[in-house]
């Protein structure tokens, strides 16, 4: 299936016939996916769809039962994910990953040394104050710059999201990918993210699992809907809207969840 991004250009991401099952349960069934370089990408879908477990076989937290994962034009379908977070693959998990005993600048800082990416170094002092300053201004761009001294703990649900997301970013990913970002934040903090994502720099390519559908439809170009473990529609925002078979099974439903 064609995607808005020409079809000259490499798939930063290609996923062919991922299979994955845990015991008895089939929870991704030969998924092909393919991801252009700059490309925003919504993955959508009911509870237990499969979304998370692609995302997992994308970052290497566990390889498919059966199938090819393709990064920035390698194989890496038995590679671990720390190598695939330094290739430059950054993302966010549904249960926070966060320092919560230091500061947001702190965390931010950790970030931007390669800790999530599994590669702590020791850094010397002239470089420190570069990442200081890294961490700072990625802490304004997810807009927390007035909590930078405050511990993770102290903040709200809404901005440990937010610091999530500078996390990932900050390790300056050439692909993004957020597990439900939007997930308990109010209307106000979903604007905020909403216009954080879509003001990304073009050169890094967004794949987002969320079920708040003003955020995902507003920031994709392309979007990939599953169900029961497969895919079962691709198309642009307004394709999806108007589709009666994801109108059916989830969006006709008023649901965000149906677990
Ligand atoms: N580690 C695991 N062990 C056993 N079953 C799992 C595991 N991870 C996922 N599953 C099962 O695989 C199926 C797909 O789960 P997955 O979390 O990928 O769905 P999802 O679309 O991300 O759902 P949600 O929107 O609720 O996060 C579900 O039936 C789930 O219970």
């Amino acid at each position: 299936m064609a995607t808005p991004a020409t079809a000259a250009e490499p798939a930063i991401l290609r996923l062919s016939g991922i299979d994955r099952r845990f015991g008895g349960v089939h929870a991704v069934r030969g998924v092909d996916l393919e991801v252009r370089p700059g490309e925003r990408r919504a993955v959508l879908g009911p509870n237990g769809a499969g979304k998370t477990t692609v995302f997992n076989l994308i970052s290497g937290e566990f390889p498919p039962s059966s199938g090819r994962v393709e990064l920035f034009g390698h194989d890496v379908t038995n590679l671990p994910a720390r190598k695939r977070a330094r290739m430059g693959l950054s993302r966010t998990f549904q249960t926070s990953r966060l320092f919560a005993g230091l500061s947001v600048e702190d965390n931010l800082f950790l970030g931007a040394l390669g800790v999530g990416a599994g590669h702590l170094r020791m850094v010397p002092s002239s470089k420190d104050g570069r990442l200081r300053e890294q961490a700072r201004a990625m802490a304004s761009q997810v807009g927390l710059d007035s909590r930078l001294d405050d511990l993770v703990m102290d903040l709200s649900h809404g901005e440990q999201r937010q610091l999530e997301v500078g996390m990932a970013l900050v390790a300056e990913p050439k692909l993004l990918m957020l597990d439900e970002p939007a997930a308990g934040l109010s209307r106000a903090e979903r604007v905020k993210l909403t216009e954080m994502l879509l003001g990304l720099d073009e050169s890094i390519t967004l794949i987002l699992i969320e079920h708040d559908m003003d955020v995902a439809l507003r920031v994709a170009q392309w979007v990939t809907m599953m169900h029961d473990g497969a895919v079962i529609v691709e198309g642009t925002p307004e394709e999806i809207r108007g589709n009666q078979t994801v109108h059916d099974l989830y969006l006709g439903s008023g649901l965000i969840s149906h677990e």
